[in-house]
This record gives C-alpha cells, structure tokens and sequence, in this order.
C-alpha cells in the first residue's frame, strides 16, 4: 500500500519525533537519502555538477545538506540562494565541504550571472525552492533559474515535492517544478499521487526516516494489496458462488460496446454472465463470447451504462439502483442518477466530462482538481466515484480516498472505459465492497493494458484479453 498524508498530519507526526531525537536529526537522515538518490539519478559523483535551488525554509536545508554529502564526495556543488533568508547552518556545512554559492544578480567575466552559467552546464538542479511549507507557485527569482534549466534541458531532482504544486490536493493553479525525479521523506504527499501534480513529480522515491503516522486519508493499492483482495475461487467454489454479473450495456447504436464490456467482464472473477439488452446485440455478444447467458435472472450485482446511447431505460435503471444488489453504473447510465435515495451500493465510473456533468461544472474543472470534485460528487450522490484519467481518483462517501497510478497513457483509447466497466463490475458480484471492487479494477485494468501495448498502440479488446495474465502475474507473485 503506498499512502499519502496530509502536510498537517506530517508536522504533527515530525513535531512528536523530533521531541525525542537530538536537533536536526530528521533532517539529516532527510538529506542523506536524498544524496543517495542525487548520486543513484546521475550514475556517478566525483566530478558531478550540481545546482542547489535554495529557498527559505528547511526544504532548502535538505538539499543543502544533501549537497555537502555529495561535495565530500566529489562533486562540483553550487548553491543559488533564491531569497535572503535560508538555511545558516546548512550553508556553512557546504561551504565547509568545498561547495560554493553562485550569485544570482551580478555579471561575471563572460557577462552571464555566475548562477545562470552554472545552471546551463549543470548535470542535475536540485529543487530545494519549497517544500511542504510552500504555496502554489514560483516567485520570479525561482521560476527563472527554474526556466533555465528546462532550457538547457538539465534534469531536476524536486526536494520533498516540485515546488510550486498544491501539496494537499494534487492541483497546479500556478507556475511549478517539473521534475525528472522527487525524493520525498517519511511517507507520500497527496500531490504525489494526484494529477495534474504527480505527473510534474516524476517517478517519487520515499525515504524513510521514522515517522509514526495515522491512517492516511490517500491509499494507492499495490501488487500484495490486489494480491489480499481478489476474490479467488476455493474447492468449494461453484458458478453462481463466485458471483453472476448482469451486464445492460450497448445498443443497437453502440453494439460493439456490449462486446467489450463483456469481454472485461469475463476477465474478471465471476462465474457467469448475463446479458440484457436487445435481440441483435445480445447475438453479437453471444457470436463472441458463447459462454454469455442472454435474459435477466439472479445476479449478484449489475454494471449498467456503457455504450446504452439513446436507448436507456431511466426508469428499469432507477429500479435497479433502489434494489439490494451492488449497481456500476457508467456512461449514459449516469443519465439515470438523481440525489435521493441510499446509493451506499452504487460505483459510478466517469470520466471528467461525465463528472463535470453530473455537478454542473466544466470539465476542465474537474481535471484541474480532481480530488475536489470526486469527493463532492460521492457526497453528493451518495455513491463511491471512480474519476477515470490519467491517475484514476475513487472517493468513497464516508471519505475514503483511493487513486490508482499505474495506467500508461496508451490506454487513453476507444472502449477502454466499456472494458473497466465490466471487469470492474465482475469484482462487485465477486463480493468486493464499492471502494475495493474500483480500485482492484481499475489495477487490473491498467496493468493489462500495460502489458498488452509494451510502449505501444492498443485496442480495447487487446486490454481484456490481457486482464488473465496480469492477474495472474499478481496474484502468483510472491
Ligand atoms: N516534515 C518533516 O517530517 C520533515 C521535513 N523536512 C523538510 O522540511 C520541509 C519543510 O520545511 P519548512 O516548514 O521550513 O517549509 P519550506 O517548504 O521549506 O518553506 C516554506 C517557506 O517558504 C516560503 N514560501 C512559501 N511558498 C513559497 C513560494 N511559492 N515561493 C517561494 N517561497 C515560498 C515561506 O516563507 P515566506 O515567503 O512566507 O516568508 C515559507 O515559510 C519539508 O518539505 C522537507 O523538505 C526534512 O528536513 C525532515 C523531515
Ligand atoms: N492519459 C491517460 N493515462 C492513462 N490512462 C488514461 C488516460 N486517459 C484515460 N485513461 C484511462 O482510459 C480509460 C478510458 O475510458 P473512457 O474515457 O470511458 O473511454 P471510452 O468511453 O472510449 O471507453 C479509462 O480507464 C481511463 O482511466
Ligand atoms: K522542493
């Protein structure tokens, strides 16, 4: 399980520890793990150029710190100090070390400012602008170095988070960082794993450093996690205990969407299928997958939506979603959701369009703050929200927080949404709670689609029919 805190619960958490260590040691087992990481990023240290962005907290402290440990080593170690105020001690120690400051303001003998030079042939910039103290955005001073490097195409290492993100919610309303790697400490932040911020983080490496936290109000599952939850059969197992599915998706419109959220469905947990929809398109579902049962009867739970078009049924939908039996509901399904009701078994699955819908905003509003909105939505309605994207967001009404960040950009294709749908549905039926049936879909989901492009195009189809084997991969791991 990866989990991410709140900056809040990270102080309370660091304030109780730091009560018990001598000053400043969090803050050297900070730094010491991140020059492990600077030296691991580069590939070597004796000789390594690096540029340590200082701002004014203990964000700057880190890397000040971190570029001692690498000057002892070797390296060519330069500070800019971006405001008058920053860490004394941690620049001492550099200084100390054979590091050195290069000053932003005036000309050199080439005529550039000696910072900007040592920018432009720098093999890595060190983000150490702000951290978990920061507010969006990038002052002036910092946003230029910052620039500087993007130009001279130098990798930056962000200290803790890029600086310039929303720390607690994963939003980026203002200029920041855009990191090649981030070293964060002691447990993730929210924007770590919350888009549009954790794509600007690059791939995040935790270092440990003692924190005792509490439960985390942001859980990313992992292999073990997937591994826990997946309802596998046992010898007892028959057809209708593994769970039945009932699936109304497509139309004569849309057939092809009933075919692929079959196929999704089939690659999940369940011993059967039932399909109801009309004539022609059952046939096509069936001409595919014989092994579908056409016609209503006893499911354990529905998915709903994907690909109806037109040809919804508002009123059966609504009946469904009053009935005791889990409902995914998807797509133009979403159509038939209102406000009332207790919907506490209900998982819509929306992309942002669909979300931005649903409450009346716009959908770049919604892909600006994802988590806001997910969360406003599962309250609202009383449902558990899968926000499909680039990180999918689950929000369960009692305010639980999933997101799942393992899906490649590949998957952004025709009738990838129809196939979670079903195999998502397939672990309602198979007895999974809202909240654990959409974050183990769209886990399996995402890790099939992986597999299946390898760097490469890939069709809907092609993403369930790898759904077996990257179960398979999870679930036979040790
Ligand atoms: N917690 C832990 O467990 C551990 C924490 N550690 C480290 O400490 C870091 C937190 O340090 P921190 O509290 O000193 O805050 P930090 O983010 O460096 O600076 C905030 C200051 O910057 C300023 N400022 C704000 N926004 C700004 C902006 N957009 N642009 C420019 N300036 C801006 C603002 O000052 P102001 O402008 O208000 O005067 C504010 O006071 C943490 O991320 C981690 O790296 C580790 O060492 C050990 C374990
Ligand atoms: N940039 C992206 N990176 C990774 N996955 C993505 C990205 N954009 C969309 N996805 C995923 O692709 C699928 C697309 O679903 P959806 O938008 O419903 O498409 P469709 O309606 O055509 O089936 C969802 O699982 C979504 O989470
Ligand atoms: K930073």
């Amino acid at each position: 399980m990866r989990r991410a805190h709140t900056v809040d619960q990270v102080r309370a958490a660091e304030a109780a520890l730091m009560a018990k260590l001598p000053e400043g040691t969090l803050m050297q087992r900070a730094a010491t793990g991140l020059a492990v990481a600077i030296s691991n990023f580069i590939g070597f240290t004796y000789g390594a150029r690096v540029v340590l962005l200082i701002g004014s907290g203990d964000n700057g402290g880190d890397a000040l710190y971190a570029g001692t440990h690498l000057a002892r080593r070797g390296a060519e170690v330069t500070a800019v100090l971006l405001s008058d105020k920053y860490h004394r001690e941690g620049l001492a120690a550099l200084l100390k070390a054979g590091g050195r400051v290069a000053d932003g303001g005036g000309a050199s003998a080439d005529g550039q400012p000696a910072a900007a030079r040592a920018i432009a042939v720098a093999d890595v910039v060190v983000d150490g602008i702000v951290g978990i103290g920061g507010r969006p955005g990038l002052k002036p001073e910092a946003l230029a170095a910052v620039k500087l490097a993007e130009e001279h195409q130098v990798p930056i290492i962000a200290v803790d988070i890029p600086s310039g993100v929303d720390v607690d919610t994963g939003e980026t309303p203002a200029e920041h960082v855009k990191a090649a790697l981030t070293v964060t400490f002691g447990t993730h932040k929210i924007c770590h794993l919350i888009d549009p911020a954790a794509a600007a983080c690059g791939p995040v490496h935790l270092v440990e450093i003692g924190l005792d936290l509490p439960p985390a109000p942001v859980e990313s599952l992992q292999d073990p996690d997937i591994r826990a939850l997946y309802p596998t059969p046992t010898g007892e197992s028959d057809k209708y205990s593994r769970g039945v599915l009932g699936l109304m998706a497509g139309s004569t419109q849309y057939p092809g969407a009933a075919v692929i959220a079959t196929s999704g469905a089939l690659a999940g947990p369940i011993g059967m299928l039932r399909y109801v929809g009309p004539d022609p398109v059952a046939e096509a579902v069936r001409a595919q997958h014989p092994e579908v049962v056409a016609g209503e009867g006893r499911v354990q739970a529905w998915a709903i939506g994907s690909g109806l078009g037109d040809e919804l049924d508002v009123d059966k939908i609504r009946e469904l979603l009053d009935a005791e039996e889990p409902v995914l509901l998807d797509a133009d399904g979403l159509k038939a959701l209102d406000d009332s009701g207790d919907r506490a078994n209900v998982l819509i699955t929306p992309h942002a369009g669909e979300l931005a819908r649903l409450l009346g905003v716009e959908r770049h509003e919604v892909e600006a703050e994802r988590l806001k909105h997910a969360r406003q939505a599962a309250e609202r309605f009383d449902v558990t929200v899968l926000l499909k994207g680039s990180t999918t967001v689950i929000a369960a009404p009692d305010g639980q927080i999933r997101v799942n960040t393992n899906a490649g950009a590949w998957l952004a294709t025709a009738g990838a949404g129809d196939v979670l749908a079903g195999l998502t549905g397939a672990f309602l039926a198979g007895g999974l709670t809202p909240i654990d049936a959409a974050a183990v879909g769209a886990y399996l989901h995402a890790a099939a689609a992986n597999l299946a492009s390898r760097g490469g195009p890939i069709t809907a189809m092609q993403v369930s029919a790898h759904v077996a084997e990257a179960t398979r991969q999870v679930l036979l791991e040790e």
